[in-house]
């Protein structure tokens, strides 16, 4: 699946804007902004919903418009609310079954892969949100189609649900499927997704693989010591070259654990004052990329004290933006260990 110059203007709203990506064949990837940046008027053009103003979108290399049996390629999940609400859930399933001419049992299977015999014959007025997101993936997977597109499916799925809805697509996407799953929210695709595209303002912001990000953005140890070069020389003696002195005079380092520094301190006869880990929260960062959506100030979205506007750069930022530095800790009177 790919989008290129994507670009949707609704009267004086432009919703996408030049919005151009990839999504790997056999990948889960999520596709993260926030409210009112264009994730679902992208993903309602990549389903054929929505006529683009401008650019295409791709799956199975053409536009969905031109797939021959587009439900046996692509299942989206664009609106849980799709299904009629005097239909039972065995009901509107069949039916589907009968427009894509696949057998009624197909509509059995399905409901019970997510977990919804039991209510089988309910109508669909009468369930939660949870239970007809559940439904509108059974839906989708009725074709036995080998890409999923699902805008924010997580919505109203409680954290069994959540964790459910996680194990499904890893193993849909480990049998050669393709996921595009939409969120608001990074921590909700963060254990499954291993690409994220990240768009603000219906523009691209970031594309990248989790563990590209994740690498980018990894803890840090902050060290404070008598003599920082001499510290800095001794790890890239040890092949620990990813260490720089901040201008507070603390060394902060990355990818090493706070005892082995301490013992390499030791070893060159340096006094270490102390340590602390400074870890990375990755939501934060998500933040502040694609802060401003409604307001020029990022601190109303949380965003680190020191974090900088990613908006417009779709290539990564050279230096990672660490969260605002932690209270220093002492290490006890006399006891030159570190914390
Ligand atoms: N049919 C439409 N007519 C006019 N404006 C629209 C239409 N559909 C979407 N928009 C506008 O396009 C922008 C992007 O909306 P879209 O629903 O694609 O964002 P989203 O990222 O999916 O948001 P959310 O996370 O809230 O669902 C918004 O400003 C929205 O108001």
């Amino acid at each position: 699946m790919a989008v290129d110059g994507l670009t949707k203007t609704f009267r004086n709203v432009t919703a996408v804007s030049n919005l151009s990506f990839t999504v790997p064949r056999g990948s889960i990837t999520g596709f993260l902004g926030p409210n009112g940046s264009g994730k679902t008027t992208t993903l309602s053009m990549l389903t054929g919903l929505v006529r683009p103003t401008a650019g295409a979108a791709y799956i199975d290399g053409v536009p969905f418009t031109r797939l021959e049996q587009p439900a046996q390629v692509v299942g989206a999940v664009l609106d849980a609310h799709g299904a009629h609400p005097k239909h039972t859930a065995a009901t509107h399933l069949k039916a589907y079954c009968a427009a894509m001419g696949v057998p009624d049992d197909r509509a059995t299977r399905m409901l019970d892969l997510v977990g919804l015999t039991s209510v089988a014959r309910r109508r669909v007025g009468e369930f939660s949100l949870g239970m007809r997101q559940r439904l509108a993936l059974a839906t989708a997977l009725l074709g036995q189609p080998r890409y999923l597109v699902l805008d924010e499916p997580a919505n109203g799925l409680d954290p069994e649900g959540m964790a459910w809805l996680r194990d499904f697509l890893v193993t849909f996407a480990r049998n050669g499927g393709t996921v595009l799953i939409s969120s608001h929210i990074l921590r909700e695709v963060e254990q499954m997704a291993d690409h994220l595209v990240i768009i603000s303002r219906g523009a691209l912001v970031m594309q990248t693989s989790m563990a590209d990000l994740r690498n980018a953005y990894r803890s840090r140890v902050l060290v404070a010591v008598s003599d920082p070069v001499k510290l800095a020389t001794a790890l890239a003696a040890s092949g620990f070259t990813d260490a720089q002195i901040q201008p507070d005079g603390r060394l902060a380092v990355v990818g090493v654990e706070p005892d082995r520094i301490a013992a390499l301190a030791g070893e060159h006869g340096i006094t270490l004052f102390g340590t602390s880990i400074e870890h990375v929260d990755l939501e934060q960062v998500f933040l502040a990329m694609t802060a401003g959506q409604y307001t020029a100030a990022p601190q109303s979205f949380g965003a680190p004290q020191n974090a900088q506007s990613f908006q417009g750069q779709p290539n990564y930022p050279a230096q990672p933006n660490y969260p605002a530095q932690p209270n220093f800790q002492q290490p006890p009177t006399g006891s030159g260990g570190h914390s």
